[in-house]
């Protein structure tokens, strides 16, 4: 179906993906469909080695699936590609350039013809969006790792990508930290409607961050077990979230999941 913008109404569509790694063994995870809408975050939690990380690297086009597709704006990935940024839990930067090269360097690639001078606004500006433009040009050694995850951040969203990857991207920061990031991510993401599609362990986070929650049960054979839509609104803010009527029985459900639903069998006929 098509929208009013000639373009198909879900921006991801991911259709049935099966991952094994040994021939004959049980998969990693099957059955694995879901969709992502332009502007929606979508965040997958799920207990370790059930496939999260794999499932994002696929829609990444960093591996490929045993079966299965993913679909952007109506088009199978075949590879990575600049219509999606990632970023992970390392930040991944490199180490010999500084804060705006690493940043520019991204947005070189994403526009090859772009003037030097708009390179330069452009960094500026998406440094300025996670408060590091300060920092432009000390290299990542000198910077802490919320800096450098903000950095990281910074560069995957000066691409503009359809879709922004993130794989746990604040697991290995503080708490303080992390909050603020939160914060600034959900700034980035009211301002230019960036979809989504994140991994975390943090019900917290998720609950927070997300619109929509994929419950995964546990590998072998993992699958989407659950589906939850966040009932708290869009305009979401930490400092007010646990305040908020609802915020209490999704945090509530989701741990129930995590904990006491961690063996569920993949459903026969599903
Ligand atoms: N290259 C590989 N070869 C064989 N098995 C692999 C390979 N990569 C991942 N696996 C297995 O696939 C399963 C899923 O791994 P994956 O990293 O996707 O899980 P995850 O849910 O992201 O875990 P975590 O939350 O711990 O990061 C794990 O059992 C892992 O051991």
């Amino acid at each position: 179906m098509q929208n009013e913008l000639n373009k198909p109404d879900h921006l991801v569509v991911v259709n049935s993906l099966e991952k094994r790694y040994t021939k004959g063994g049980a998969p990693v995870f099957s059955d694995i469909s879901f969709s992502i809408d332009h502007g929606e975050i979508v965040c997958m939690i799920g207990h370790s080695g059930c496939g999260k990380s794999t499932i994002l690297n696929i829609l990444a086009g960093l591996e490929s699936a045993s079966s299965g597709q993913v679909s952007i704006n109506g088009h199978t990935i075949r590879g990575p590609g600049l219509d999606r940024g990632v970023v992970f839990q390392g930040h991944a930067l490199m180490p010999w350039l500084t804060v705006e090269q690493n940043v520019a360097m991204a947005i070189r690639a994403r526009h090859p013809g772009m003037q030097r001078g708009d390179v330069k606004n452009m960094t500026e500006h998406y440094l300025g969006l996670v408060s590091l433009k300060e920092a432009m040009h000390k290299r990542p050694s000198e910077l802490s790792g919320g800096m450098r995850q903000r950095v990281g951040i910074a560069r995957a969203f000066s691409t503009t990508p359809e879709l922004l990857l993130m794989d746990e991207p604040f697991g290995a920061l503080d708490a303080l930290t992390r909050g603020v990031i939160q914060d600034e991510l959900l700034n980035i993401c009211a301002q230019t409607h960036q979809t989504v599609f994140m991994i975390t362990h943090d019900i917290d986070e998720a609950i927070l961050l997300a619109d929509r929650l994929l419950l995964m049960s546990s590998g072998p054979n993992a699958h989407i077990a659950e589906v939850v839509q966040n009932p708290l609104p869009k305009e979401r803010s930490r400092a007010e979230i646990h305040h908020k009527k609802g915020y209490s029985d999704l945090r509530n459900h989701i741990m129930d999941f995590l904990v006491q639903k961690l063996n569920l069998k993949k459903p026969e006929n599903n």
